[in-house]
């Protein structure tokens, strides 16, 4: 067996200043890729994530007939959209990797690919995650979907069927379940409304409209999307902004790191979005917002992040779709908050690609963390002082990067293994880490 590659090591001390460009939002990307495909046209993506999980949804793409250019950093991407119906039948499985929005994105993309057989697989991580909750709810318009416990694991296979629009009420509240039956119903035979039980971040939505879907949006809250099928999608020039779910490690690490300033640019300021700015507010961290501006649809600034005193924070279910990928790092600045931070309603923390609450909860308490791990959530003292230790990401890109976070602030030197996770949705965040420090 190949022995496992050295850990990290995380120096203990020094500070953070300067500022930062994260790459591209992973959700936009996918969504730019998916829709590129099955438009008219070319569609020119602009700060395309250059990450595993974006780079797994190019290539299954590609399997089945799709002209995506090479994606590297900094470089414009183009699409050669095949049209609504052109997707070919790939030769072999369609290799999800790591990334859950790819596989469950996929299945409403193909479900209605009536007389072409597809295989969806991924990595361990994936093959563990729950489907059903897309495959159910697409059975009800007609999909056709077998897999590992009754169609909720992968391997999947996707037997294409014609579709009939339906309304759906999504069992989870989770944007990919939503945009899995959007992407379902622009081929299905009529409308097809989904109702969500709490609003989810609406990327897919804004970029749907921006190609030319005929969608209609309404409800409190905009939790009632209608799609009716007809219109062919339009290629179009997409600006994919900088990633808040990545520029949260650089807001949590200034927020809690003494002597820190760090300025972080270009970063996507959706409100479906924004909930991790609400926390380090009510926390009272000194962050602001500059620049604030609209780009290609989608709200965007730089935010500014200086160290100060923290306090606990409360985080409830209704809060959680607006941070859920946030909650890892937050689980950090608890630790150096003020009183004891309780986060609750997360239980879907625990399909993410590790159970998130059991392992943040096992990490940091490695690192002398006073925490509680609940069902659905964590309970944790704060201010407690960290040390260096041993620790691991178990192969999750967040809990490396927020382990990362943590170290800063521990006293000793922290060995982190499996570093290389952070690729998945950050692969240069490494020597952004290196830059910053001082
Ligand atoms: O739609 C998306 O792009 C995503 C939705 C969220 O998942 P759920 O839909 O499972 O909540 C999030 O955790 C994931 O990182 C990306
Ligand atoms: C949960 C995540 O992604 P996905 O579900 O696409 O694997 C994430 O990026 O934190």
């Amino acid at each position: 067996m190949a022995a496992r590659p050295a850990p990290l090591v995380l120096p203990a001390g020094g500070s953070l200043r300067g500022r930062v460009t994260v790459p591209g939002d992973k959700s936009i990307s996918h969504r730019s890729l998916l829709f590129g495909a099955i438009a008219e046209g070319t569609t020119h993506i602009e700060g395309l994530l250059p990450a595993e999980d974006p780079l797994s949804t190019a290539a299954c793409l590609r399997a089945m007939g799709v002209a995506v250019s090479a994606i590297s950093a900094g470089q414009p991407v183009t699409v050669e959209g095949v049209g609504l119906d052109g997707l070919r039948e790939p030769a072999d499985v369609l290799d999800c990797g790591n990334s859950g929005t790819t596989m469950r994105l996929m299945l409403g993309l193909l479900a209605g690919r009536e007389g072409r057989h597809f295989v969806l697989n991924g990595d361990a991580s994936l093959r563990s995650r729950p489907m059903g909750r897309v495959g159910d709810p697409l059975a009800q318009m007609g999909a056709v979907i077998h897999g590992r416990q009754g169609g909720n694991l992968a391997p999947l296979a996707v037997q294409g069927q014609p579709l009939h629009g339906s309304v759906i009420g999504t069992p989870v509240a989770s944007a990919q379940v939503k945009s899995a039956l959007l992407l379902a119903a622009l081929t299905a035979e009529g409308p097809t409304t989904v109702i969500e039980p709490a609003p989810t971040r609406d990327h897919s939505e804004r970029m749907l409209r921006a190609f030319g879907a005929d969608l209609e949006v309404g409800g409190d809250l905009g939790r009632f999307i209608t799609v009716r099928p007809g219109p062919a999608l339009r290629g179009q020039t997409v600006v994919v902004p900088g990633d808040i779910s990545s520029a949260a490690f650089w807001l949590v690490a200034a927020a809690i790191t003494p002597g820190a300033d760090l300025t972080v640019e270009n970063v996507g300021l959706n409100p479906s979005r924004t909930g991790i700015l609400d926390v380090l507010a009510a926390m009272g961290a000194r962050l602001s917002v500059l620049h604030a501006r609209d780009v290609a649809g989608e709200p965007v600034g730089d935010l500014r992040v200086q160290h100060g005193p923290l306090r606990a924070f409360r985080i409830k279910e209704a809060m959680i779709p607006r941070l859920v990928d946030e909650i890892p790092v937050l689980a950090v600045a608890a630790c150096c908050a003020e009183g004891v931070s309780r986060i609750s309603g997360a239980a879907e923390l625990r399909v993410k690609e590790t159970d998130r609450l059991a392992v943040m909860a096992r990490q940091l308490t490695l690192m002398g963390a006073r925490l509680e791990e609940h069902a659905d959530g964590l309970s944790i003292e704060g201010p407690t002082p960290l040390h260096g230790a041993e620790v691991d990401s178990e192969t999750d890109h967040r809990v490396a990067m927020s382990l990362a976070v943590a170290s800063l602030v521990a006293r000793g030197d922290t060995r982190l293994g499996r570093p290389e996770a952070a690729a998945v949705s950050y692969p240069g965040f490494w020597d952004d880490l290196a830059r910053l420090r001082h």
